[in-house]
């Protein structure tokens, strides 16, 4: 596949880290910052260009990872060169009738994907309206399947849904292991050390989770004896009200990317 990517920031690295890997890929980058170009170009060996090429082809496949702010400017300055190019966003928020109304084209499949894509651990939703064919819907989720796991949504609101599970979700687990390891720092333990404790927890609790038959509220259960310390913890988050936080800052960030949607999708 011939892939130019339209922004190359945090989110198309990941992405472009994992195609490389694979390989067999053309890939471009179009990015404004000459230091990222540099070592987009250096890191991935890809071709980083600072203006989008002339004209696409209808071969081509557009990534949009750009800022969902900085969208529309990107789509209508794309639109005099997009050919019938196929166009996969991975912006938040914005949906696919604006995008249709400023590329000139619905080609185009939405897909949210997250940062672990870097390492290979990606899950991504994808969603394509009904009159994209089954070779571009094909070509979306093989991008996206080269970073890991690729799951269809049936309607476009389960871009928001899945925005509050796996796109943001990453920066949950992130805030989890930053709490446990400034605990584990301020009992003492060094930073190098506090960091393998924490995320040897987690790496092991996924494992066992992702192998045992059983639930994960039961494998919970299991860790927590009666009378014991893990019961005065789980004790603690609940009073806290960590679950129901947990909840509804999910629901927050499904409702800011409805949000952002309505905003920018206006005109
Ligand atoms: N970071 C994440 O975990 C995820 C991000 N996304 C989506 O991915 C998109 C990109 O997010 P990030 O990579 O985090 O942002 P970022 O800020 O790291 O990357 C955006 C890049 O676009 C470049 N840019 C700005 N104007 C441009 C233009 N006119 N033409 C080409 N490039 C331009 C910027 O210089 C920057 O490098 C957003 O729409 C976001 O909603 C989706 C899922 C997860
Ligand atoms: O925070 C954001 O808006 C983007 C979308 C999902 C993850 N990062």
């Amino acid at each position: 596949m011939q892939i130019t990517f339209i922004g190359g920031g945090n989110m198309a690295s990941a992405i472009i880290s994992g195609l490389v890997k694979q390989g067999g890929h053309g890939i471009s980058v179009v990015e404004p910052s000459a230091d990222k170009r540099a070592q987009l170009a250096q890191t991935y060996g890809v071709t980083a260009l600072e203006q989008p090429p002339q004209q696409l082809s209808t071969d081509d496949v557009v990534v949009l990872a750009v800022k969902p702010q900085q969208l529309k400017d990107v789509c209508l300055s794309l639109a005099p060169v997009l050919g019938n190019a196929l166009v996969v966003s991975i912006a938040a928020g914005v949906g696919i009738a604006a995008l249709a109304r400023w590329l000139g084209s619905d080609r185009i499949v939405r897909v949210m994907p997250n940062t672990p894509a870097m390492v290979g651990k990606g899950v991504s939703g994808l969603f394509a309206p009904l009159g994209v064919g089954a070779s571009d819907k094909k070509n979306a989720a093989d991008i996206m399947a080269a970073v890991g796991r690729v799951f269809w949504l049936e309607s476009e609101s389960g871009i928001d849904d899945i925005t509050a599970i796996s796109g943001s979700g990453p920066a949950y687990v992130f805030y989890f292991i930053e709490s446990m390891i400034a605990e584990a720092r301020a009992l003492g333990f060094d930073d190098a050390t506090a960091r393998q404790l924490v995320l040897g927890t987690f790496d092991g609790a996924v494992a066992l989770a992702k192998q045992s038959d059983l639930d994960v509220a039961t494998l919970r259960a299991n860790v927590t004896s009666k009378g014991g310390t893990t019961e005065r913890a789980i004790a603690r988050f609940e009073a806290e009200g960590v679950k129901a936080a947990i909840q509804a800052g999910m629901q927050d960030c499904r409702a800011r990317s409805v949000e952002l949607g309505q905003i920018l999708s206006q005109d």
